[in-house]
C-alpha cells in the first residue's frame, strides 16, 4: 500500500491476519515514534486494519519529518 495525502495528512492502511500481529506492529512503530518523539495517529478498524495518519501536530502539516517516519514505518512492515 502507498501513502496518500488525504485531509492534509499522510495516510496509510496496514492489513494484517491477526490483531495480535498488528498491534506487535504497532509496538514497533510505537517504540520508534517515542524514540524520535513524532508520533502517528491510529485507528483499528475492522478487526485487523490499521490506519496510520501522519502529520506534525506542532505545524498542522505534513513535514519532512512525517515523511521519514512514513518511510521508517514501511521498512517495521516486514
Ligand atoms: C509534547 C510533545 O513533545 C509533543 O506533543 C510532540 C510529540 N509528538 C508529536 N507528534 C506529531 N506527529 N506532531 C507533533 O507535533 C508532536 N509533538
Amino acid at each position: 500500500m502507498e501513502w496518500n495525502v488525504i485531509d492534509g495528512k499522510l495516510v496509510n492502511n496496514f492489513k494484517f491476519k491477526s490483531q495480535t500481529e498488528l498491534a506487535q506492529f504497532l509496538l514497533k512503530v510505537a517504540n520508534y515514534a517515542d524514540e524520535i518523539n513524532h508520533h502517528p495517529d491510529c485507528k483499528i478498524h475492522k478487526a485487523f486494519q490499521l490506519e496510520i495518519s501522519l502529520y506534525s501536530h506542532d505545524k498542522n502539516a505534513i513535514t519532512d519529518l512525517d515523511h521519514q517516519l512514513a518511510q521508517k514505518i514501511d521498512t517495521l512492515i516486514n
